[in-house]
């Protein structure tokens, strides 16, 4: 079991956590970059280079600063219109017309033919529509009581012993404990459950034969070529929520995996009366799954990107029972992201506005040619250390952010994901800062302590003796010659010294007045952050992404530095604005790990990732 990291991170108290959602809700099923949102696509023939080339000399820079707000814009908007749940609902095919032997949990597909009739001109049409309806959902457990493993069929008969089946299956499941700080506890303020693991119960479910991944990989990952990832759904848990107080606390789930993306849960049908609301929220938004209604005829079911926060809603009666799954990109025969030869990037409309922005010879003229980066924060925090070096990024990126990655990617900006690991510090552009420098005026007192200088002469002398050093003896009496040379050598000794003192005093005073130059620009570019151009606040950045290292009692400063090492600084053009929901979020990611739905898994945790891209000098983008 891995220790927490940051040790000293405290705990949200639950009320803080259910405090922090937003009320707007959204359509569940928007699709990502919708085509009609973004102005700057609308006209194809104005986003060819060429013909922005042609006009950009006369009014070139405003419109350039107005076309780099539409995207950033853009960008914001896209994040905040993303898809991040989606659900649906498949009616059991009637008891009646199920044959015993028919519990295979295979769909069966209803041609529902209607016909309508046109007002008009009294024309018949016909629509067909299929309808995909599952078998009724078996389900067999490991029984505590009896030798032969126990089934149950959802929804239940009436008859007498399926009411029983259902009471035995509540009686063989263990209450859910919950994880805090690398101990199960149980805690029926935060979780009221109870379950089965996945190695206790099998089924005849089927996410996949009815069509569930299918929609979960449009909705949720619809960033690449289908032949080259896929959505694997790993079952892993039976879980029951019994009324009257049945419930799980606002968490966000812990990372099992690092390819895992989402979560899906099913909601078998088995009545509960009211209550147990799956509640989703993301950046502000939240939807609801309330599935007490459509009980006990339907399968229903939510999936979601599982760092978005969710919450069970108490249930009032009955039993609300599910089965979860944990939703992972698998890569497939390829690689997925960009590796897909009929990518589809270029029609993300998002692409044809960075297109045209690049096109600008003078956009990110500023700084060292080579050393340009665009940068985007990603909207969904990811799990980013784990026992093995690969991270699953950036192939797991989830819906907005993978989508960003493939049209950075397509545009030859070569991408990667990083770890952002504060937003706290700025950095100088070029200087190399000590890093004991802690920022205080006083600091000059360092250069000119004594341990600082080093023995610039390898004999010690006193007036009547000599000691050799590498002998390790005193040598001998001094004659008057010898305290001559000896004298002498005192004085360059003193000499030597002096001048390293001075080179020493030179150098650090030169840094402290670059640093208070420094923080001179700092506050400069404070003031003008909103100036287009402004935007090159430094975030502390990983270089990469590393295998797990167990580290405890560290805070949250110390962290980046000791573990990540010195981090890259380059200098960034920020196209997302300055979240302030970075860190906190990032922060509730770790409590929630603290405190999560997994157990003894404490050692993963979510950060916030940023998406930097270099951007090739005008030259090199074929524009001079
Ligand atoms: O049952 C649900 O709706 C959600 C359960 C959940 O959040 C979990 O098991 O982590
Ligand atoms: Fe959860």
């Amino acid at each position: 079991m891995q220790a927490p990291i940051r040790s000293t991170q405290k705990q949200t108290s639950h009320k803080e956590k259910t405090r922090r959602s937003g009320g707007i809700s959204n359509s569940h099923c928007q699709p990502v970059l919708a085509e009609s949102q973004l102005p700057v696509m609308a006209d194809n023939k104005k986003a060819d280079p060429g013909h922005v080339k042609a006009r950009q000399k006369t009014s070139a820079q405003p419109k350039q600063k107005s076309l780099f707000a539409k995207v950033c814009e853009k960008i914001a908007d896209e994040q905040a219109a993303a898809t991040f749940a989606i659900g649906g609902s498949i009616k059991i095919k009637e008891a009646m017309e199920i044959a015993p032997q028919q519990d295979t949990g295979h769909p069966d597909h209803d041609t529902d033919i209607s016909t309508t009739s046109s007002s008009s001109d009294n024309e018949s049409l016909v629509t067909a529509q299929t309808a995909i309806t599952s078998a009724p959902v078996v389900i067999r457990w490991d029984s505590k009581t009896f030798d032969v493993a126990p089934k149950i069929i959802l929804p239940l008969t009436k008859d007498h012993n399926a009411q029983l089946s259902l009471k035995d299956l509540i009686q063989d499941c263990s209450p859910v404990s919950v994880g805090n700080e690398g101990k199960d506890v149980y805690d029926e303020e935060y979780r009221k459950a109870s379950k089965l693991d996945e190695t206790e119960f099998c089924t005849n479910f089927c996410p996949y034969a009815l069509g569930i991944i299918d929609t979960i990989e449009q909705r949720l990952l619809p960033h690449v070529d289908k032949t080259l990832n896929g959505v694997q759904a790993e079952l892993y848990k039976l879980n029951v929520y019994s009324g009257p107080s049945g419930k799980f606390h606002a968490h966000v789930d812990t990372p099992r995996e690092q390819a895992q993306f989402g979560s899906l849960v099913v909601c078998l049908p088995c009545a509960h009366e009211a209550g147990g609301a799956l509640v989703v929220r993301h950046n502000g938004r939240k939807h609801t799954f309330d599935w007490a209604a459509e009980q006990p005829t339907c399968v229903q079911w939510a999936a979601f990107n599982s760092d978005c926060e969710h919450e069970v809603l108490e249930v009032k009666s009955g039993h609300r029972i599910t089965l979860n799954y944990n939703l992972c990109v698998s890569t497939g025969v390829g690689r997925m992201a960009g590796n897909s030869s009929s990518m589809s990037a270029a029609h993300i409309p998002l692409y044809a506005g960075m297109k045209k922005l690049l096109a600008y010879d003078n956009f990110l003229s500023k700084g060292t040619p080579g050393k340009w980066h665009i940068g985007i924060r990603c909207s969904h925090f990811y799990a980013h250390a784990g026992k093995k070096p690969t991270h699953g990024l950036p192939n797991s990126l989830k819906g907005i952010d993978m989508a960003v990655f493939e049209v950075l990617l397509r545009l030859g900006l070569a991408p990667t994901v990083q770890p952002v690991l504060t937003t706290e510090h700025w950095h100088d552009e070029e200087d190399d800062f000590d890093e004991d420098y802690d920022g205080s005026d006083d600091s000059q007192e360092w250069w000119c302590s004594d341990e600082d200088m080093d023995d610039s002469t390898d004999v010690y002398t006193s007036d009547e003796m000599t000691w050799d050093r590498d002998a390790g003896e005193i040598k001998k009496i001094l004659t008057e010659e010898d305290k001559k040379q000896l004298a002498d050598a005192k004085e360059r000794a003193e000499l030597a010294r002096e001048e390293q003192f001075s080179r020493r005093k030179k150098r650090a005073e030169d840094r402290v007045k670059r640093i208070r130059e420094f923080g001179k620009w700092v506050e400069k570019k404070r003031k003008e952050r909103i100036e287009w151009e402004g935007k090159t606040l430094r975030l502390t950045m990983g270089r990469g992404l590393h295998t797990f290292k167990e580290i405890g009692g560290i805070s949250e400063e110390e962290f980046p530095m000791s573990y990540w090492g010195r981090t890259e600084k380059p200098l960034v053009t920020w196209l997302t604005k300055r979240p302030q929901d970075i860190k906190a979020g990032r922060s509730v990611a770790m409590r929630y790990v603290a405190y999560g739905n997994g157990v003894g898994d404490l050692g993963l945790e979510y950060t916030s990732a940023a998406i930097l891209a270099r951007v090739p000098d005008a030259e090199l983008r074929g524009l001079k």
